[in-house]
């Protein structure tokens, strides 16, 4: 473990990734962009527990990416973290660049944490942000409830502790963060909620607002949990083989039918529902007349999965078009 300077921020820093620790021990990876935010996490977690590794993922995206990406493992070799790995990784662009680079991430990361856990450095800023973006967009409770410290493998130690605290840890620290150019575009929605909005909430409504989003994502995540489990109860009480039993699901609490639906959906390929795909299954399962079929996405190229409601069970088929034949079918 490494021997760090005594300054407020980083021992709030380091407080807040202890406890981490003491409530999810075992080995870790830090993701590290080479932000301030990552960094001060880095520089923590040695601090705090020994043989941290630290992955850096290079998306390639702009020229120097590579370069950057290497700062960034040395930094953390100098940190001492045991071993710092750049791993490069193709970005399809499929569904938007900036999603489409996260996936890639999220993917390298998982296939080279070896089994550790993967720190993430997302801050109470950050998951404000999320939360005020999620409100704005009129989203669902999964949204608004922000991102989890512990979502496994991904650890975020950080979800409590302000942007400026990790920004002045590297400062006590002299560490020079890498700023990214994408952090000030206010072509990013979420750019100008960070510099434009959430500032003018603030000024209206007085300072704290960050803090109080972020508590409004910590109640409802509780809140989730517990409706979560109810619906993996119902879903295992209302499942028949592939397809689910109507007069089951179709008492339950709405909330309830929801999750159990989404579930239900997930395990069977349609990853991504829309609000308005999932009220309108639910229209299936409370109204008995409701025989039509539902799209919703998933399936292999070519084929579309389609709910319906038949003989008293909801069913996700596999619809094709024959286009040469000019019929189609379900299996
Ligand atoms: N290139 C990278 N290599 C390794 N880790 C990274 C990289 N970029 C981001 N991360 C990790 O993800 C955290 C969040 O980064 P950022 O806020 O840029 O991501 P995001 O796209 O908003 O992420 P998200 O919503 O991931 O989960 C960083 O603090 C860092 O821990």
């Amino acid at each position: 473990m490494t021997r760090l300077p005594e300054g407020r921020a980083i021992l709030e820093i380091r407080h807040a990734v202890r406890a981490w620790f003491v409530a999810r021990p075992g080995p870790v990876v830090v993701a590290l962009s080479g932000g301030a935010d990552s960094l001060a996490l880095t520089a923590a977690a040695v601090a705090e527990t020994p043989s941290v590794r630290a992955l850096v993922v290079d998306h390639g995206l702009q020229p120097g990416s590579r370069d950057v990406a290497d700062a960034a493992a040395s930094a953390a070799r100098v940190l001492g973290c045991i071993d710092a790995t750049v791993l490069p990784v193709d970005v399809d662009g499929a569904g938007g660049m900036e999603a489409a680079a996260r996936r890639a991430r999220y993917r390298a990361l998982d296939d080279a944490r070896d089994g550790a856990h993967v720190l993430v450095a997302h801050t109470l800023d950050d998951q404000a942000e999320t939360v005020l973006l999620g409100l704005a967009r009129g989203s669902g409770p999964r949204s608004i409830a922000g991102m989890a410290e512990w979502d496994a493998p991904w650890g975020r130690p950080l979800l409590g502790v302000r942007r400026a605290v990790t920004r002045a840890a590297c400062v006590e620290l002299g560490l020079t963060p890498f700023e990214d150019p994408h952090n000030v575009d206010p072509d990013f929605t979420r750019v100008r909620l960070r510099l434009e909005a959430l500032p003018l909430l603030e000024d209206i409504l007085g300072g704290g607002v960050a803090p109080a989003l972020a508590r409004t994502a910590a109640q409802l995540r509780e809140d989730s949990a517990v409706l979560d489990d109810l619906a993996d109860d119902l879903l295992t009480r209302s499942r028949a083989g592939r397809e689910l039993d109507v007069s089951t699901v179709a008492d339950a609490p709405t909330a309830l039918r929801r999750r159990a639906v989404r579930a239900w959906l997930h395990d069977v390929g349609a990853h991504a529902l829309s609000d308005k795909q999932l009220r309108t299954i639910d229209g299936l399962l409370v109204d008995w007349r409701g025989q039509g079929g539902v799209a919703v996405g998933g399936g292999p190229a070519g084929a579309r999965l389609v709910v319906r409601r038949r003989h008293g069970r909801l069913a996700a088929e596999l619809e094709w078009s024959l286009r040469d034949s000019g019929r189609s079918g379900t299996v």
